[in-house]
């Protein structure tokens, strides 16, 4: 197993609560991100204080209240299985704020976090709100709903995005990075890729590589693990049968996404 994938666990932490993913930028080379992904058992509480970090809490599966002790959201989520294919609720939460997530019924909910120090409003994102996109054409189309894009500026650095690729089907593809602060042509952004796969024992491959492939890691991914792009271009190939999505958390100095595709492949982009 290469040093960017990290395999699910499924650990219980606190009553009702299970560790499915994560990281910590301690564990990771990452030096922006932070994640973690939690199954919450109806009834469940799960409390955090927040330091230098702002959050965006996602509900990947279920429905929860969120409360950050100021104001609560309540009843918060849309599907109970993220290949519904349908936009979920979020939850922005600045950074010194605390929060509570309490779990309505079965839920799991993804934790995304970047370094911050300017304090922001806490803010519902709702289902509603995220800009849903077509991309691609061939096999290289997938379904992407923006949950908070470089456009909303609720956030300090977070960048987050789900995706969904159809078996037979490449994303993040032609391969593209987001490594040099090089604006405009180029940002320079952490990503970490939570990944799930439909039905649960699919897999996919992914790739992490950089031009003078001093990184260069190809993995086999698997349902709940997650992927680490501290740097490179991070294509995800999609085998027939099975039907992807994934989670990107992307954070940098400078909030905004600009990436180039790895030249040798642009070509594809051409193609009617
Ligand atoms: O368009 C896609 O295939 C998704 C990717 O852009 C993904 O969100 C990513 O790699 C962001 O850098």
């Amino acid at each position: 197993m290469g040093h960017l994938l990290v395999k699910a666990k499924q650990t219980p932490i606190e009553p009702g609560i299970t560790f499915v993913n994560g990281l910590t930028r301690g564990s990771s080379q990452l030096e922006y991100i932070e994640f973690k992904v939690l199954d919450m058992k109806p009834n469940a509480k799960y409390r955090e204080q927040l330091g230098k970090q702002e959050c965006c809490i996602v509900v990947l599966t279920g429905k929860v209240n969120v409360s950050d002790h100021d104001t609560t959201f309540q009843n918060i989520g849309t599907r109970e299985s993220v290949f519904e294919k349908t936009p979920t609720d979020s939850v922005y939460i600045s950074n010194d704020r605390s929060f509570e997530v309490e779990a309505v019924t079965p839920a799991r909910v993804a934790f995304c976090y970047s370094i911050s120090e300017r304090s922001l409003p806490t803010r519902l994102i709702k289902a509603a709100d995220n800009g849903v996109e077509k991309r691609g054409i061939l096999n290289n189309q997938r379904l992407v709903h923006n949950i908070l894009p470089d456009s909303d500026t609720s956030a300090n650095s977070l960048l987050v995005v789900e995706v969904y690729t159809e078996g037979g089907n490449w994303s993040s593809y032609p391969p593209h990075k987001h490594d040099q602060d090089n604006i405009p042509s180029e940002s320079m952004l952490e990503e970490t890729y939570y990944h799930e796969l439909n039905p649960k024992q699919g897999f996919v491959f992914q790739r992490v590589y950089t031009d003078d492939r001093s990184l260069d890691e190809t993995m086999s991914v698997e349902h709940a693990d997650v992927v680490i792009v501290p740097r490179g271009y991070h294509p995800v190939g999609v085998p027939d049968g099975y039907a992807s999505y994934y989670l990107n958390v992307m954070a940098g100095p400078k909030r905004l996404w600009k990436f180039s595709n790895d030249p040798d492949h642009e070509w594809i982009l051409e193609r009617q």
